[in-house]
């Protein structure tokens, strides 16, 4: 993990346009700020464009998608290549319905995304890979890191895979990630919000590869932090707690002060 990588992403605070889910959008909103990012929830098709250029990087998640919002998700997503910032696709709920599989499909063919980030199931579904699913939840067991790999070569982006054990990967080099807590699977936004949190940590051009790595190894520790607070009682007393955490220093949340 590179701390100086936070530090620079907190003192530039990268806007971040999100073309969202309603279910995660306050979640969201709030957890890039706390960690260090100026988000702004844009879904209107008239300033899609618009609104990319002005950005640092365009987290596509189509959580809660309806057609009418594909344009849009296209067009911010092809300002942002043309712009030459990061755009993170998550691809929520994805081989769930024939729909989100075309959604993907769509954008996929007109967007290159800088990551790919989703859960096993969803990405499993990218590469032709048979995973048991349940909603947008992964239920599945198997080679994550086979997954990881084939979606970062054939859709030539970087791929990152969560769960218990994330996994990162170029197509070339992939690395794992062991912090997170179980927690995490009971909040609803939790892999969403981290997708906000990739795409800020992507704006600092530094290395993907390394920007991924910490972005994913900062928040899974922040959530091993939470879980240990004596007030965190359950996902209800969690959340919020989690959301502070994620601003916390690099040091803190690794245990290297009290
Ligand atoms: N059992 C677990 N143990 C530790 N961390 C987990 C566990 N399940 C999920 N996470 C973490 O929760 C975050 C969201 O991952 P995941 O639940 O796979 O995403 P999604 O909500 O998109 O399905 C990631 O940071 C991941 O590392
Ligand atoms: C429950 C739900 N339904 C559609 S989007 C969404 C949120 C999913 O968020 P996450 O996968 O990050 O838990």
């Amino acid at each position: 993990m590179n701390a100086m990588l936070i530090n620079e992403v907190r003192k530039k605070r990268p806007l971040i346009h999100h073309l969202t889910n309603q279910v995660v959008m306050n979640f969201t909103a709030n957890g890039l700020l706390s960690f260090g990012g100026t988000p702004i929830m844009a879904k209107e098709e008239k300033e899609a464009t618009e609104m990319a250029r002005m950005s640092d990087g365009v987290l596509l998640n189509i959580g809660t998608i309806i057609e009418q919002e594909i344009p849009a998700m296209i067009q911010a997503g092809k300002a942002a290549n043309q712009k030459g910032i990061p755009v993170v696709l998550d691809p929520v709920g994805v081989s769930a319905t024939s729909f989100r599989n075309e959604v993907v499909r769509r954008i996929l063919t007109e967007v290159k995304p800088t990551a790919i980030k989703g859960n096993a199931g969803e990405l499993a579904h990218l590469v032709g890979i048979a995973w048991e699913i349940k909603g947008v939840d992964s239920i599945g067991r198997g080679n994550v890191g086979e997954i990881a790999r084939k979606v970062a070569n054939r859709y030539q982006t970087i791929a990152v895979v969560t769960g218990e054990v994330d996994v990162i990967s170029d197509g070339e080099i992939t690395i794992e990630n062991k912090t997170g807590s179980a927690m995490l699977a009971n909040v609803t936004g939790a892999g969403c919000l981290l997708g906000s949190i990739l795409t800020a940590c992507f704006a600092s051009n530094d290395s993907l590869m390394e920007s991924a790595q910490t972005a994913v190894e900062f928040y899974g520790l922040a959530a091993e932090y939470t879980v240990a607070l004596p007030e965190v009682k359950g996902s209800g007393t969690f959340s919020p707690r989690f959301i502070d955490v994620l601003s916390y220093d690099v040091a803190i949340v690794k245990g290297d002060h009290q």
